[in-house]
């Protein structure tokens, strides 16, 4: 597939207004990336925004990162494949039987089943944060703490930084699907993320999608931006 490389990245469309979302989602091409609808414009325009994107050609990742009792989270999965989205995530510190329980509600779906990917640490956090709350390992440990439970539990893959992909694609093999925030180009602003890494950087460690958000649709030419990215990566 000549495009599958162009595919490796998700958009992270945190908009609070539609149109400008739509107008620039409009430049785009199904072909050149996927994108990612988050707790904000899910929050503000929910479900029908979502089909418009998929109407529009585009594979969808829903990041809501569930994170409740089972029960719960098993339905909320089940409500995201049946709106048609390519990926879902809920959050790996749920637990392994929330984890297991979420894979299996989407056995009925068979190969339209969206992956189901978990979130281990947040790319945002740092040691200092881990140990605030109350957790001794590194970063990097407990990334590969948590990723392991996901896997054990039937999950896709996991959300990390690409910090951590070498380690995880050694030790969980090449199948396990690893989707990396924190991407940053080079000489773009870090803002809030800690554990950052260039696409390339993410793709040499074994990242198989990285997440961008501000870096893209916050550029003067998003469009441009995205083909220097998909060019840096081929
Ligand atoms: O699950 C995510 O997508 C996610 C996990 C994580 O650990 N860190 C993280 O930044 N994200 C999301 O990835 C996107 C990153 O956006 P930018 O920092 O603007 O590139 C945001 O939409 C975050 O919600």
């Amino acid at each position: 597939m000549p495009f599958e490389k162009s595919k490796k990245i998700l958009i992270a469309l945190d908009y609070d207004d539609q149109q400008a979302a739509l107008d620039f989602v409009k430049q785009l091409s199904p072909d050149s990336c996927r994108l990612k609808v988050g707790k904000e414009m899910f929050t503000y325009f929910g479900p029908a925004f979502v089909k418009e994107l998929i109407d529009l050609g585009f594979d969808v990742f829903l990041d809501l990162k569930f994170h409740d009792i089972p029960n719960t989270v098993a339905k909320a999965v089940t409500a995201a494949a049946k709106m048609g989205v390519w990926m879902v995530n809920v959050h790996a510190s749920g637990g392994f039987e929330m984890m297991s329980k979420a894979k299996q509600a989407l056995a009925p779906f068979g190969d339209k089943a969206p992956l189901l990917i978990a979130v281990t640490v947040l790319t945002s956090m740092d040691e200092t944060e881990l140990k605030r709350l109350g957790v001794e390992k590194t970063p990097q440990e407990q990334v590969i703490y948590l990723a392991k439970l996901a896997k054990e539990a039937g999950l896709d893959g996991v959300v990390c930084s690409a910090q951590e992909a070498q380690q995880l694609k050694a030790e969980l093999g090449a199948g396990f699907k690893l989707v990396t925030p924190g991407i940053r180009p080079v000489g773009s602003d870090a803002g809030d993320q800690k554990r950052i890494m260039t696409p390339k950087q993410a793709i040499d460690a074994g990242s198989d999608y990285l997440v961008i958000g501000r870096p893209i649709t916050q550029a003067d030419n998003p469009v441009a931006v995205l083909a220097d990215v998909n060019k840096s990566i081929e």
